[in-house]
C-alpha cells in the first residue's frame, strides 16, 4: 500500500496544485476540508508570510500558505491541528502536521540567528539561508522520550495541570544536550515522579508536531522509590491496576499505545498497531 501523503520540496515558482493555509488561528478550512485549488486560494486576499512547495497527497502537488494573521474568508473558519489529530483522515493529519512544522520553522527563521539580516528561502533543500555570513537553518526536531513504567499488574500514570481533566498518561520530557535517550528517560522519571527504573526497552517513535517533537517510546521497569511528585509539572501521579485504569490520552497518541499494547500483552488480547 502506497502512502497517500509524501513530502518532498518543491519550487512555489511552479503553477497549479493543492494549497492549505495555516495562520496562528489554524488551517482554514471549508466543507470539504482544508485543501483548497492553490491558484483560487491565492486569490482569496490572505495574508501571506511565506509560502513552501511541502509534497504530494494523491499524486497532487500541495503548497503551503503560512499567514500573518487570520483574516476573514467568506464560508470558511479556521481548525487547529489537534482537532485534525483527534478525528478525521490520519493522512491528511499527517500532511497539516507537516506543513504546521514547516510553517512554525519558516515564521521563526525569517531572521539569522547568528548576525541579524534577513534570510532567503532555497528553493532545492528545506532550509533558511544567510547570505551575509552563509547560516542556514533547517527544520528544528525536538526528540522526546516518553515511557510507561510498569510494576507487574501496575502502570504508573501521572497526570499535568495542562492535561484535559481526568485524563492521566505516560511520563514524557525532552532531551537535553548531552544526553542519551536511556539517560534523558532516567532523569524525567526521576524528576517527575522521584522513581527508579530498569529493563529499559525502546518500543516505536512517532513525530508529534505540538510544535516539533519527535516522540521516542519506551516500555522501562520499575525499579525502585516512592512516588514524590514533581511541583507545577505533575498535579498527581499513582500506579493504576491494567483492570482499573483511569481516562487515557487520544487514541492516535503513542501514549495510549505504550499503554494499550502493555494492557494487551498482560491479558492476553490482540496487540495495538501505532498509527504513523
Ligand atoms: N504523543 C504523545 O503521546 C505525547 C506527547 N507529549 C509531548 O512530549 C513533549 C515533552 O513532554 P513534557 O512533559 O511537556 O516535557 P518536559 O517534561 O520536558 O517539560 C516541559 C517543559 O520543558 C521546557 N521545554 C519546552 N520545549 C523544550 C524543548 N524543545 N527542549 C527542552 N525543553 C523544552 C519548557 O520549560 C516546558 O514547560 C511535549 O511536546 C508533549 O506535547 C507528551 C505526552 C504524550
Ligand atoms: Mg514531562
Ligand atoms: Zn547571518
Amino acid at each position: 500500500m502506497s502512502a497517500r501523503w509524501t513530502t518532498a520540496v518543491l519550487d512555489p515558482q511552479i503553477a497549479g496544485g493543492w494549497a492549505v493555509a495555516r495562520s496562528p488561528a489554524g488551517f482554514l478550512v471549508d466543507d470539504n476540508g482544508a485543501l483548497f485549488p492553490r491558484d483560487w486560494l491565492k486569490r482569496q486576499g490572505l495574508d501571506v508570510l511565506c509560502e513552501h512547495g511541502i509534497g504530494h497527497f494523491d499524486g497532487e502537488p500541495v503548497f503551503l500558505l503560512e499567514l500573518r494573521s487570520a483574516t476573514d474568508v467568506p464560508g470558511m473558519t479556521w481548525r487547529g491541528l489537534r482537532q485534525f489529530m483527534l478525528e478525521g483522515d490520519f493522512e491528511t493529519y499527517k500532511l497539516l502536521g507537516y506543513a504546521a512544522q514547516i510553517g512554525t520553522w519558516a515564521r521563526e527563521h525569517r531572521f539569522c540567528g547568528s548576525c541579524g539580516q534577513p534570510m532567503t528561502q532555497i528553493r532545492w533543500e528545506r532550509a533558511m539561508h544567510c547570505l551575509a555570513c552563509d547560516l542556514r537553518s533547517y527544520p528544528r526536531i525536538s526528540p522526546s522520550m516518553i515511557v510507561l513504567v510498569t510494576r507487574g499488574d501496575e502502570v504508573l500514570l501521572a497526570r499535568s495541570p495542562r492535561f484535559v481533566s481526568g485524563v492521566y498518561s505516560t511520563l514524557a520530557g525532552f532531551a537535553e544536550p548531552g544526553e542519551s535517550a536511556e539517560d534523558c528517560l532516567v532523569r524525567e522519571v526521576r524528576e517527575e515522579v522521584a522513581v527508579e527504573v530498569g529493563n529499559i526497552h525502546y518500543v516505536g517513535s512517532q513525530c508529534w508536531p505540538f510544535p516539533h517533537s519527535m516522540m521516542l517510546g519506551f516500555h522501562a521497569e520499575y525499579a525502585g522509590g516512592e512516588i514524590v511528585m514533581q511541583p507545577d509539572e505533575i498535579e498527581d501521579a499513582r500506579w493504576f491496576n491494567v483492570h482499573d485504569l483511569p481516562p487515557l490520552p487520544a487514541n492516535r497518541s503513542i501514549a495510549r499505545y505504550l499503554i494499550d499494547l502493555y494492557v494487551a500483552r498482560r491479558l492476553g488480547l490482540p496487540e495495538p498497531t501505532l498509527p504513523n
